[in-house]
């Protein structure tokens, strides 16, 4: 793996996480799950500007250990502890409750590293987007609300970031008049 140049190294990322996605779709029950952690590494690279490529790959695995059969140790394998690291950080214990899971997400996001709130900035862009463009199946308009309100929560705790990022949250909290 560490021979690998880093374009090669981005593409085996590509391709491991599509794999481990395979099967799944978001909850809209339409889009293909791997649309969001492209969308999630592809926000950091075209609106981030960040080049760093163990984030860009960092933020293609960041749902492979919480959402499929991957473990961190594969992660380390396949693509070195720096990036298994990030991942680690920004992955929810699923062990836990939901409400607990949720409020440690807000606790964490203070303490991450830059890269973790990178990754997570990221995240959260991706998904108020689609919350925006379509509501996952089921979820009630007081659903959705609380997780804008959530996400602030989480994001206002990572502030300091990276501007782009942050300008671009916060008008989808103006617009939701969270800001
Ligand atoms: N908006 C939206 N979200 C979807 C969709 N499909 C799947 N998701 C995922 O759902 C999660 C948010 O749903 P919740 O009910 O709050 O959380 P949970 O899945 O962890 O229980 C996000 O997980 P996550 O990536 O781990 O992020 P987060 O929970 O840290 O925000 C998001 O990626 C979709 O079609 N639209
Ligand atoms: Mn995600």
């Amino acid at each position: 793996m560490e021979t690998l140049h880093p374009t090669a190294k981005l593409m085996h990322g590509l391709q491991f996480a599509a794999s481990k996605h395979r099967t799944q779709l978001r909850k809209d029950n339409e889009t293909p799950y791997i649309n969001h952690p492209i969308n999630v590494a592809t926000i950091l690279a075209v609106e981030g500007g960040i080049s760093d490529e163990n984030v860009l790959i960092a933020a293609l695995l960041h749902d492979t250990v919480e959402d499929t059969d991957t473990t961190f140790e594969e992660i380390e394998q396949h693509f070195g502890e720096d990036i298994c690291a990030i991942v680690r950080e920004v992955t929810d214990d699923k062990t836990l409750e939901k409400q607990e899971r949720k409020r440690l997400q807000i606790e964490h996001a203070a303490s991450s590293s830059e890269n973790a709130k990178l990754v997570k900035l990221a995240d959260k862009l991706d998904n108020l987007r689609d919350l925006g463009r379509k509501a996952p199946i089921g979820w009630t308009p007081e659903r959705q609300e609380q997780y804008y309100v959530w996400a602030k929560k989480v994001v206002d705790n990572m502030r300091g970031t990276n501007v782009e990022l942050e300008r671009e949250l916060d008008e989808i909290f103006k617009a939701k008049k969270l800001l």
